[in-house]
């Protein structure tokens, strides 16, 4: 009998663990839409000719058609944007939208399962391998049913900071290598620091690789996890032929998953082993964090689709972290003065040799201020969220029929004069508030929403957001930082994540 199995029969009549039924969803809203005088779709202002065309029409606007490739889709739009206004057609099924008001609307008329359009080759993958789809892929009822039962583990404020203790000390070893050895690779330093933080939570258990060496298995996870995301919105900007057989992009992407799977499943049954000796002999406590054990003891959920939410919440929470952790220490090594203010916060809440606690980090508002600032610079998605509505609406008085792929760009509008002051500044203080609660600057609360809003959110939000406090509080806390770089904004690229086209030189000058 296979670990998972006799896990199972230890665990079925225990109690369940603690955590409270939680769900960000509201009751969805159909908007007063005003159907009697919109213009028609066909008027939005867009390119015409061949980018109108059906099923291909936005491939055009790619390479090799131009010198566009997909991780310039920011530079697409932005071009987009400037020729036709807030408001643009992107191919003849997209539209996106910069606009408050239009984003505002969008997500209110989501639906009880709002649909995410985009992620075809990661679905045709699962379908064809007949393997459990996981959150990002499920639609309808099924990913309603899903979501709720993760949810209530991962989305509250307080899922993450369960695990504040283990994810610090992975923060407390990235800092003590940066002491002992001068890292070359950064980048692969912060995907590593990534990965060990986020198996506290998906493992319950460290991996054991910040320490210098890097395992083998851990090395070849990162690669295959690398080709995964490079390869992930391909269907985006060519022909999807991988829908009708198995192109060999298609092939090099199912190796790449199968890979990043295998490593996932490897670590799942350790823990499950150390979770039937914890039950036998008695020493697991119900009430300790432990994501893995929350969702076994979930009878509704089979043993595969626990194994297949696990493996996403670690490939999901690699590659985004890491790489918005590296903008971060960037913005913070070119605005030395940020960095003193902000490693004064850190002296005042933890001092000199102090750790963030679930006490300390709610206090840190200069260290949230910085964050909110770096996904405003550099937004980490290439729009925003994505979304086809169950019915049709209105934006900017225009009529979009049902079916439309709609998106929210929320990276343009956050960067535009009309809603910031002086949007190409890292100013973290105009996310602050003074003393009567109000906030320094009036920036739409619509316009800021690194992880979307509504009910389909990103569920790594807290964890996500806790590992880059950690490492940042415990870097400044410790080093000055400075970096090679010194154009005024950074070049990026997004794989599908923002990331700096040219990987930082980043420079770590130790505090005494
Ligand atoms: C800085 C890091 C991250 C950013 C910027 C980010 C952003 C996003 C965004 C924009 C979405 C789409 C939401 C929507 O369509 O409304 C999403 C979905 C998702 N994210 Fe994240 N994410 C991050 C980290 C993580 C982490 C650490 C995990 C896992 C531990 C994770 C797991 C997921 C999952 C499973 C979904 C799909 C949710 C669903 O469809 O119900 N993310 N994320």
């Amino acid at each position: 009998m296979n670990t998972s199995k006799i896990f199972r029969q230890y665990v079925r009549h225990r109690p369940r663990f603690l955590y409270e039924y939680y769900s960000t969803a509201a009751t969805p809203q159909l908007s007063d839409i005003n159907t009697t005088n919109p213009k028609p779709f066909k008027d939005i202002p867009g390119p015409t000719g061949i980018y109108n065309l059906p099923k291909i029409g936005a491939m055009f606007l790619f390479k090799p058609f131009s010198k566009y490739g997909l991780e310039s889709i920011h530079e697409v739009s932005d071009n987009l944007n400037d020729k036709y206004g807030p408001i643009f057609r992107f191919g003849p099924g997209g539209v996106s939208t910069s606009d408050p008001k239009d984003i505002e609307q969008v997500y209110k008329n989501e639906g009880k399962y709002p649909v995410r359009p985009g992620l075809e080759l990661a679905s045709i993958y699962h379908e064809r391998s007949q393997k459990e789809k996981g959150l990002a892929l499920l639609e309808g009822e099924k990913w309603a049913e899903l979501r709720q039962k993760v949810q209530k583990v991962t989305v509250r404020p307080k899922s993450a900071l369960h695990y504040i203790e283990g994810q610090s000390g992975v923060a407390k070893d990235l800092v003590l290598l940066l002491k002992s050895t001068k890292p070359e690779d950064i980048r692969e330093l912060l995907f590593i620091y990534a990965i060990e933080s986020i198996a506290v939570v998906c493992f319950n258990k460290r991996l054991g690789i910040l320490g210098g060496h890097v395992t083998e298995d851990v090395k070849n996870y990162l690669e295959n996890m690398k080709v995964f995301f490079n390869l992930l919105d391909t269907g985006l900007s060519t022909f999807p032929l991988f829908k009708y057989y198995e192109t060999p992009m298609y092939k090099k992407f199912r190796d790449a998953v199968d890979k990043c799977y295998g490593f996932g499943k490897v670590k799942i049954e350790e823990s499950l082993g150390k979770a039937v000796e914890m039950t036998k002999d008695g020493t697991w406590n119900p009430e300790d964090p432990n994501l893995l054990m929350s969702l076994l003891t979930d009878d509704r959920l089979s043993i595969d689709q626990v194994t297949g939410l696990v493996l996403d919440l670690l490939i999901a929470g690699t590659d985004s972290t890491a790489k918005t952790l590296e903008v971060f220490l960037d913005c913070l090594a070119r605005h030395p003065d940020i960095q003193e203010t902000l490693h004064q916060e850190i002296l005042d809440h933890i001092g000199r040799h102090g750790d963030l606690t679930a006490e300390t980090l709610p206090n840190m508002k200069y260290l949230t201020a910085c964050l909110k600032e770096s996904f405003r610079m550099h937004y980490p998605v290439s729009m925003g969220a994505i979304r086809i509505l169950p019915n049709d609406i209105v934006l900017s008085g225009y009529h979009i029929p049902k079916g439309t792929s709609i998106f929210l760009n929320n990276r343009r509008m956050i960067k535009d004069p009309k809603y910031v002051k002086d949007p190409t500044v890292y100013r973290p203080e105009r996310w602050l508030r003074d003393q009567k609660g109000e906030k320094a600057e009036q920036i739409p609360s619509i316009g800021l929403i690194p992880f979307s809003i509504g009910v389909r959110n990103c569920v790594g939000r807290r964890f996500a957001e806790q590992e880059i406090y950690l490492a940042g509080a415990k870097i400044i806390q410790n080093f000055k930082i400075s970096t090679n770089h010194n154009s005024a904004e950074p070049k990026v690229a997004y794989t599908p994540f923002c990331t700096l086209t040219d990987q930082p030189m980043l420079t770590f000058e130790e505090r005494i």
